[in-house]
């Protein structure tokens, strides 16, 4: 079955809501109008409501029933500037607080961690850094997790494939590695495929030496002893990691190589570059980035994303809430 119409099966007649705090973008409001439509969930728009009213008007959207919240209206904004200060233990002051959640994405960040709305998806018109930042001071990681990364599911067709870290961590020491290849590989099972991990370098086991070489060497050994059940072999190039022949002539033996289905990338620059390449040019839809290790479902979008792109966000966001 489309990965998407069981993800819709499993969230389905749950209630679930999900709050946009970009909610005078038109791509935004398009994916909450078809969600509510469809009734996959009930969308929470963050804004001001007469911006939001004549953008819908201009594009022909129906909203009626769709939630709208503007932070400078919100009737219980105080008890949320005193929750958020006590969260944070000091890190930030009461007027901090006040100007922080006069920010959609702050704003939305605490209706998810306050339990008024089981996930949140932003991140078109916001760069990833300013979307996830509130989620690591706010919701911060599960048990279990030291990092949070971000995935993509890549598919085309029959093919589907995880990606990772293509979004937070700049340049993950070896033990950061080893647990964001181990996330993956657990998220990947939500989206029904049997990892198979490649760690990625451009050096498969020795073929070349650096530092950079025997950061991905030592992930791998990490992980393997962290999760020694997954199938998880590096370090392995990109041709070795997926074709067939290529696995087999250059790493003789390994259980993942011409096989693999998650790719687990040595830092985020070519991570990022690599997910955009795949799917600018060769036309793989990309979902995601997918937050991974949160203690809360929030998604970030990419800036190009279109409105099916955050329909689909949405959709696996509130999946990852059950
Ligand atoms: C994610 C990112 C914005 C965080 O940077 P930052 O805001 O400077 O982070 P800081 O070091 O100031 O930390 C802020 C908080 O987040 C937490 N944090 C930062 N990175 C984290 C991670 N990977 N996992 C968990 N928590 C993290 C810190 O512990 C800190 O928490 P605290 O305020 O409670 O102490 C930064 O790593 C980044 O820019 N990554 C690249 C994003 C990007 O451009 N991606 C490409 C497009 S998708
Ligand atoms: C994930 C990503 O690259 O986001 P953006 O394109 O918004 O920078």
């Amino acid at each position: 079955m489309d990965l998407f119409e069981s993800l819709k099966n499993k969230i389905n007649g749950k209630n679930l809501t999900i709050v946009f705090p970009e909610g005078e973008e038109p791509r935004i409001l398009g994916a909450a109008v078809r969600l509510l439509k469809e009734k996959i969930l009930s969308p929470i728009l963050i804004g001001d409501v007469a911006e939001i009213t004549k953008v819908a008007a201009d594009k022909s959207f129906d909203i009626s029933g769709i939630k709208i919240v503007d932070p400078k209206k919100y009737a219980e904004f105080d008890t949320m500037i005193e929750k958020f200060v006590e969260h944070r233990k000091g890190k930030n002051t009461k007027e901090q607080a006040e100007k922080m959640l006069l920010d959609n994405n702050y704003f939305g960040t605490m209706l998810v961690y306050l339990d008024k709305a089981d996930g949140m998806v932003s991140g078109a018109i916001h760069s990833t850094g300013d979307t996830v930042r509130p989620a690591l001071q706010i919701v911060k990681t599960a048990p279990g997790n030291s990092r949070i990364s971000g995935s993509f599911i890549m598919q085309k067709g029959d093919e589907r494939y995880m990606f990772a870290d293509c979004a937070i961590n700049i340049n993950p020491n070896a033990q950061e590695l080893a647990e964001i290849a181990i996330q993956t590989a657990e998220d990947a099972k939500l989206f029904d495929i049997d990892p198979k991990v490649a760690m990625l370098s451009f050096s498969t086991k020795g073929s070349a030496k650096s530092d950079d070489v025997t950061k991905v060497a030592e992930a791998t050994k990490i992980a393997n002893e962290l999760a020694p059940d997954l199938p998880l072999d590096g370090e392995l190039q990109f041709d070795a990691a997926f074709v067939p022949s290529v696995g087999a002539q250059k790493a003789p033996g390994s259980k993942v190589a011409g096989h693999a289905n998650v790719f687990v990338f040595p830092e985020l620059q070519s991570a990022n570059i690599g997910y955009k390449i795949a799917q600018r040019f060769g036309g793989f839809e990309a979902i995601g980035p997918i937050l991974q290790g949160l203690a809360k479902p929030i998604s970030d979008l990419s800036r190009g994303c279109n409105e099916e792109d955050v329909y689909k966000s949405a959709i696996l966001t509130a999946a990852l809430a059950l």
